[in-house]
């Protein structure tokens, strides 16, 4: 009899307690961020996700802005969203680094409701074979490019006089929740965005705005495609441990975690594990992810330490197979 109160107590009682409390515990609190009739503003929407991700917004009756470099790449994202959907989308040309062209662009298209920063720049090379100035650059386009965008756009959102919700979202990389061989500088800046966004939501939460990171896995995008040509194997095979995806799917994803105003927006199977594994300090508003992420703690850190066995297994392999080669030649 003992025995039956206690299990009762440890499969009912307990995990019942746990949910009540952590449903009054979350913050912030559950929000619903429409996008249809709002001004989305897409930076890298000329390509890969970003241009699946307007795509789709412009799909569910946004009105949407892109934002990239070259002026031919968004005129042809400017025809195939057209052709796609009928719906015309406002281009504007400006490098991510440059303030002023960020903020003139910025202006000229009016008042942001959700500021989606998708721009972002990566190459996949150990940071020895690496040039400075291209981790300068990564760094420059990532992190600054990002910062370059929200002090350029937050002053008009915060003044917005629409009583909803508004959203800043932030894609990283699953390279931006742990750390991959041959992403030095580009972990890095997508780890930057996590520091970031933490910080930004408590600044903004006053004013309605939410935040949102992103974290896509390998993403079939024209981007990867370059990155793929010069990969470290070291960096395929580490990278694998998450499948890959189709942009679309992604930009999905995206969109549905942005208008939940989930602060963590993971993509696939493997994202959600590693958002669990890393939940650390982050604001949580789903009571039932709170929860996932309490039960799960103990057993992911032991998955995550068996992930680390393996990739440094695969290290070992790939260093102790090149002395081998390097012997017999
Ligand atoms: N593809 C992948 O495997 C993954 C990608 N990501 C992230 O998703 C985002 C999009 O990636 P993806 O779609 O693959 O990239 P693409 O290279 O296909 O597209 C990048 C977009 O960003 C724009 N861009 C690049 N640099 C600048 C700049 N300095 N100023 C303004 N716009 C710029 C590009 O236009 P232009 O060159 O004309 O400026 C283009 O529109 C990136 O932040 C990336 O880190 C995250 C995980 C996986
Ligand atoms: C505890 C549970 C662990 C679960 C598995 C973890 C798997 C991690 C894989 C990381 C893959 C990184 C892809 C980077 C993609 C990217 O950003 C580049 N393509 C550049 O664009």
């Amino acid at each position: 009899m003992g025995d039956a109160n206690f299990a009762f107590f440890l499969l009912f009682l307990l995990p019942a307690f746990l949910l009540a409390l952590l449903y009054f515990l979350v913050r912030p609190r559950p929000v619903k961020i429409p996008i249809k009739n709002r001004h989305v503003f897409i930076t890298g929407g000329s390509s890969g996700i970003g241009l699946a991700l307007a795509h789709r917004a412009a799909a569910e009756g946004a009105r949407v802005s892109i934002l990239a470099r070259s002026p031919e790449k968004l005129e042809e994202a400017r025809n195939a969203i057209r052709l796609a959907t009928g719906i015309e989308v406002a281009a504007f040309a400006a490098d991510v680094r440059d303030f002023d062209a960020v903020k003139r662009a910025v202006d000229d298209a009016g008042p942001i409701d959700v500021l989606l920063l998708n721009h972002g720049v990566f190459v996949a090379l150990e940071l020895e074979k690496m040039e400075l100035s291209d981790v300068k650059f990564t760094m420059d386009v990532n992190l600054m490019g990002t910062l370059n965008l929200i002090k350029a756009a937050l002053p008009a959102m915060k003044n917005r006089n629409d009583p909803l919700p508004a959203s800043i979202a932030l894609v990283s990389s699953q390279a931006g929740q742990v750390g991959i061989y041959g992403y030095v500088a580009y972990s890095a800046s997508k780890f930057g965005l996590r520091g970031l966004a933490e910080a930004l939501q408590q600044e903004v939460i006053a004013d309605n705005i939410h935040v949102s990171l992103i974290f896509p896995p390998d993403t079939d995008t024209p981007g990867l495609a370059e990155e793929n040509k010069r990969k470290p194997e070291l960096t395929k095979i580490i990278a694998a441990s998450s499948g890959s995806m189709k942009a679309d799917e992604v930009a999905q994803k995206a969109l549905d975690g942005i208008k939940c105003g989930n602060f963590i927006v993971s993509c696939n199977f493997e994202g959600i594990a590693l958002s669990l594994a890393t939940a650390g300090l982050s604001p949580q508003r789903s009571f039932l992810m709170a929860f996932l992420e309490v039960v799960a703690a103990g057993i992911l850190r032991i998955v995550a330490l068996g992930m680390q066995w393996t990739w440094y297994g695969s290290i070992e392999k790939y260093h102790s197979q090149r002395k081998g080669s390097s012997r017999r030649s």
